[in-house]
C-alpha cells in the first residue's frame, strides 16, 4: 500500500442528521487497498452511519461519499464491495448453500463455495436453514457472504460480535489474508484488541467527528502515559497518591501480590517504586495500549467540546 495510490473508499466532509441527532459533523475519511482501517468510537459515536454513507445506503445532508472514485449507489461500484453489516436481513427460511449460491451470482468473479467455506469457517453448515443456526453461525455465514465476491473492499461493521475466541481467531486469520492479496478492509469495532490485532490505521469517532488518526502506533502514541506492573507488598491507594501518577491498584490480573500503577511520568514513579520496596520484583514498564488511548482520547475530546458548548452557551 502506498499514501500515494487513489482511496477505493472515501467521505468527504460529510455531515448527517438524523431528525435533530447531528450523526456525523464534517467526516473524511479515505480507505486504501492493501489496509485495515478501524473505525473507533463509543456507541452512537457515528460510525455505522459512517458505513452506511460510504456504501450509498443513505445520502448524507452535505459532502460527498465515493466508492472506486464513483458514486456507491452505482451498481458497478457495489459489485466490487463486500459488507457484513450488523442488521442482516437475511431470509430465516433460506440454507445456508442457498444464500451462498445467490450471493456468488451477484459478483462478477466469485470464490469458489470451497473456498467460502474454509475462510469463513461454514463447514457442516450448508444444508442448514439459516434462522436455525446459533447467532455465532450467522455472523460466519454472514462473513462468508461478505467476502464470497472476492471484493476489491471489505466493509465489516462489528464482525466478530458473539464469536467465540477460535471463531474470532480463524475470522481474523482470514482478513489478514484478504488484506494481504490487496483487499482494503474497513472494520469497526468495539473490541480494542480486534483493531490493535488487525489495523494498520485507526480513526476514532467521537460525536460525530474524527477524534483521533493515524497509524496504529501514532495514536497509541497520542498517549504518553505507561503501564507499570510489579510484584510489591506497598500500599496500592498509597501509590495513586504520588505526582505523576494517574491510578494505581492491586490484583488486577488476580494476582494479589501484583500493583499496577497507570503513569505520566514513569522514570519518576519506578526510581520512587523501587527506592520504596528494595524487595520488589518482576517490574515491566510499557506503553498504554489502544484500549488507554481510546479512553484518553475520547475523555479530553469530550471535555474539550462541553468546553465548546458551555462557551457558545454563554
Ligand atoms: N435511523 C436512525 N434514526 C435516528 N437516529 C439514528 C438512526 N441511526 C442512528 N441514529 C443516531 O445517530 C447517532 C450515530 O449512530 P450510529 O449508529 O452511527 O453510531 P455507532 O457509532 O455505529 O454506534 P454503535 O457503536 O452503538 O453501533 C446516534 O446518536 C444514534 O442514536
Amino acid at each position: 500500500m502506498s499514501p500515494e495510490s487513489p482511496p477505493l473508499a472515501q467521505l468527504r466532509g460529510v455531515h448527517h442528521r438524523y431528525g435533530r441527532t447531528l450523526a456525523l459533523d464534517g467526516i473524511d475519511l479515505s480507505l486504501r487497498g492493501g489496509e485495515v482501517l478501524a473505525l473507533l468510537g463509543a456507541n452512537g459515536a457515528g460510525k455505522s452511519t459512517a458505513v452506511a454513507a460510504m456504501l450509498g445506503l443513505l445520502k448524507p445532508d452535505a459532502g460527498e461519499a465515493l466508492l472506486f472514485g464513483r458514486s456507491p449507489g452505482l451498481l458497478a461500484a457495489r459489485r466490487r464491495a463486500g459488507v457484513m453489516l450488523q442488521s442482516a436481513g437475511i431470509p430465516e427460511n433460506s440454507r445456508v448453500a442457498e444464500l451462498l449460491a445467490l450471493t456468488r451470482s451477484y459478483y462478477p468473479s466469485p470464490r469458489t463455495v470451497d473456498d467460502c467455506v474454509a475462510l469463513a469457517g461454514l463447514e457442516g453448515l450448508l444444508d442448514r436453514r439459516y434462522g436455525k443456526l446459533s447467532g455465532g453461525q450467522q455472523r460466519r455465514v454472514q462473513f462468508a457472504l461478505a467476502i464470497c465476491g472476492d471484493p476489491e473492499v471489505l466493509f465489516l461493521d462489528e464482525p466478530t460480535t458473539g464469536l467465540d475466541i477460535d471463531a474470532r481467531q480463524r475470522m481474523w486469520t482470514t482478513i489478514r489474508a484478504i488484506v494481504a492479496d490487496g483487499a482494503a478492509v474497513l472494520l469497526t469495532t468495539h473490541y480494542l484488541e480486534e483493531a490493535e490485532a488487525l489495523a494498520d490505521r485507526v480513526v476514532v469517532l467521537n460525536r460525530g467527528r474524527v477524534a483521533a488518526a493515524g497509524r496504529l502506533h501514532e495514536v497509541r502514541a497520542l498517549v504518553s502515559q505507561r503501564r507499570i506492573s510489579c510484584l510489591s507488598a506497598l500500599d496500592a491507594a498509597r501509590i495513586s497518591t504520588w505526582p505523576g501518577v494517574r491510578s494505581a491498584s492491586r490484583g488486577a490480573d488476580g494476582n494479589p501480590a501484583r500493583i499496577e500503577v497507570l503513569a505520566d511520568d514513569a522514570e519518576t514513579v519506578v526510581r520512587r517504586l523501587l527506592a520504596e520496596d528494595a524487595a520488589l520484583s518482576d517490574l515491566d514498564v510499557r506503553r498504554a495500549g489502544l484500549a488507554d488511548a481510546f479512553l484518553e482520547i475520547t475523555r479530553s475530546n469530550s471535555t474539550d467540546r462541553d468546553a465548546d458548548v458551555a462557551r457558545e452557551a454563554a
